[in-house]
């Protein structure tokens, strides 16, 4: 049986270790001008080709040298290939040239080490080590006798970290010398093996979602304060439901990357501009349509995303004309007398859920809510509708959802707008692994409400104040004193209505998430008959069917048990505004 390798005993990559005939083979070939020598390889392929013809001889690649490629290269990657090594190990990649056949040739620069001489680095470690070990003698000797540790002693190593957190100078071999005594080498071996921690212990310690194994343990700092958020780029994005625009942001209370889709047919196609309302404004992120930087490229802002419009092939694109926070406020403040009637924009605050997205778990119905809300955004509105139906209170909120709503058709439809704000807080917050800890407490008859108390954390460990930011940039935020602007929010959940309020985003209307496999209940009473359905609900009837699988993008329904307790869950242990099916279903 193969041993398993921990992460820290892996062995690492040395060329010299690791090099075959064919890497040197493919060595010569990128380092010799002129007629490749044959190997003994190539040689014997040359003279006993397998299908009786001559194998054509390999081409040098010769193209120019793309600088972009080279920088990206230069910038983004400290490793040494054996394409830098055809370029010698300088690092000038001046030399390129040299391998031209155009090129003169020029004696090529010898490979020459940027590391210090092998006998310098073992000393210099051997001396970090022993500056280290006087450390924590002083740092113990002072805690044993309650004294502090004088600034000097403790900042007499450059190397050593906070106590009981090994620094790498530290987990170095010691010194060529020392290495070489048994004990040493049980302690090297030792150090380089897994955590010899036993494993209940090591269950208990990685309990806490923050945790991380590998990268040791780390403290749970709850940011406080406004967060700001910066939108990274953005691209327009083919899906299922017509083309979105995908905005990355960063923000400082975490560092994980959230995205917001925007749905906003006017900024792609004029046949949707000529069907909206008259004044209806784009969805644009103000952070990313800022001027960066003094001198900032037109190419630059393109290829962040701030610009206006369709990239096409070829084109150059037109950047978009960066405005000031003043600028933006009065626009927020003003109110376009021509403007018709529109509906404020549809948005969905998600949150990443890898098992019901990605490997279409039916544990849950995340996938389908995904697909459920960038489709609803994306279809056409009715102006006029549903403005005054919100009411924040869950029994008072038990409405039918607009999909089983009757529309009165004397209402103009409008292209659909809005945005699926997709937040990476996997599990509700608590993270992906302490969900699968969470399933198997499930499996064993707990909901998911007790499942994650008995793991030690809130039912649901999420906020809101990033995804608010995010709105906010994307001029959506409204204004609850002019009563104007904000936005329809997609949800059963009375926490996201309540933490995005208290945020200060104006919520008009909260539209119900109803699952599809309530909605599309054909057996039941009321929908047996399809004379009955209205033309959406017949539209939305052939959607259904021309769809397959369970939970992914464009596909159908999510259903089954372990999804009937977990919605019920939602409905009876999380106030979750929704009511539960009165009729027995029987399978669509
Ligand atoms: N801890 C935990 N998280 C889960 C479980 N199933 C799904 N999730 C997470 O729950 C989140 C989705 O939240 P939901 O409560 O389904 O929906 P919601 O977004 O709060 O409410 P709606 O807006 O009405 O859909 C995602 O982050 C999922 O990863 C589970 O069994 N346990």
């Amino acid at each position: 049986m193969p041993a398993v390798m921990s992460p820290s005993s892996a062995p690492t990559t040395h060329h010299s270790a690791y090099a075959t005939q064919a890497d040197l083979d493919i060595l010569n070939l990128l380092t010799t001008d002129g007629p490749k020598p044959a190997t003994a390889a190539t040689a014997a392929a040359a003279s006993a080709p397998a299908n009786g013809q001559r194998k054509k001889s390999v081409v040098r690649r010769d193209a120019g040298l793309d600088s972009l490629l080279l920088s990206a290269v230069l910038a983004g990657s400290d490793k040494i290939t054996r394409h830098h090594f055809g370029h010698g190990m300088t690092g000038a990649y001046s030399t390129c040239d040299q391998s031209r056949p155009s090129s003169p040739r020029q004696p090529r620069p010898l490979p020459r080490s940027q590391q210090a001489p092998r006998s310098q680095r073992l000393q210099a470690e051997s001396a970090a080590l022993a500056s280290a070990q006087a450390n924590s003698a002083i740092v113990s000797e002072a805690a044993s006798s309650s004294k502090p540790v004088s600034a000097e002693a403790s900042s007499s190593s450059s190397s050593a970290g906070p106590i009981g957190i090994p620094t790498p100078a530290t987990l170095a071999p010691p010194s060529h010398d020392l290495a070489t005594s048994p004990k040493e080498l049980k302690e090297r071996k030792r150090r380089m093996s897994v955590d010899p921690q036993p494993i209940s212990q090591l269950l208990q310690q990685a309990s806490p979602a923050h945790v991380n194994f590998f990268h040791g343990r780390g403290q749970v700092v709850k940011p406080t304060g406004r967060p700001t958020v910066k939108c990274m780029a953005r691209t327009r994005v083919p899906t299922p439901h017509g083309d979105i625009f995908l905005h990355l942001y960063h923000n400082t209370h975490d560092n994980k990357e959230h995205l917001a889709i925007v749905t906003d047919p006017i900024q792609l196609s004029a046949d949707a501009r000529r069907r909206a309302p008259k004044g209806r404004r784009e969805i644009r992120s103000r952070s990313l349509d800022a001027k960066w930087r003094e001198g900032e490229t037109d190419m630059e802002r393109i290829v962040r995303g701030a610009y206006v419009g369709r990239l096409t092939a070829g084109a150059e694109g037109v950047p978009s004309v960066p405005r000031s926070a003043a600028e933006y406020a009065a626009e927020d403040a003003s109110e376009d007398p021509d403007a018709e009637a529109d509906i404020l924009p549809l948005v969905r605050i998600h949150s990443e859920c890898f098992t019901g997205e990605t490997i279409g778990s039916m544990r849950c119905d995340c996938g389908e809510q995904l697909d459920e809300g960038m489709r609803r955004i994306a279809e056409d509105q009715h102006v006029g509708t549903a403005q005054d139906e919100y009411l924040p209170t869950p029994e008072a909120s038990r409405a039918p959802s607009p999909g089983t709503r009757g529309h009165s058709h004397s209402h103009p439809r409008v292209p659909g707008r809005g945005v699926v704000i997709y937040m990476r807080q996997e599990g509700r917050g608590i993270g992906l692994l302490e969900k699968i800890r969470a399933y198997n407490l499930q499996d064993l008859g707990h909901d998911t409400v007790n499942a994650n108390l008995m793991l030690g954390h809130g039912a649901d460990e999420r906020t809101y104040g990033v995804a608010a930011e995010i709105l906010r940039d994307l001029g959506l935020a409204g204004d609850e004193a002019l009563g104007r602007g904000g936005v329809r929010l997609l949800t059963n959940n009375p926490e996201k209505v309540e933490g995005l309020a208290a945020e200060g985003i104006r919520i008009t209307e909260r539209v119900g998430m109803v699952p599809r496999d309530w909605l599309c209940n054909h057996n039941s009473p009321k929908r047996s008959a399809r004379e009955l359905l209205d033309d959406e609900e017949l539209e939305y009837d052939e959607y259904r069917a021309r769809r397959a699988g369970v939970g992914l993008l464009g596909a159908t329904t999510t259903r089954g048990p372990e999804l009937e307790k977990y919605l019920r869950t939602k409905i009876e242990r999380m106030g979750h505004m929704i009511d539960i099916p009165e009729e027995p279903k029987a399978d669509a």
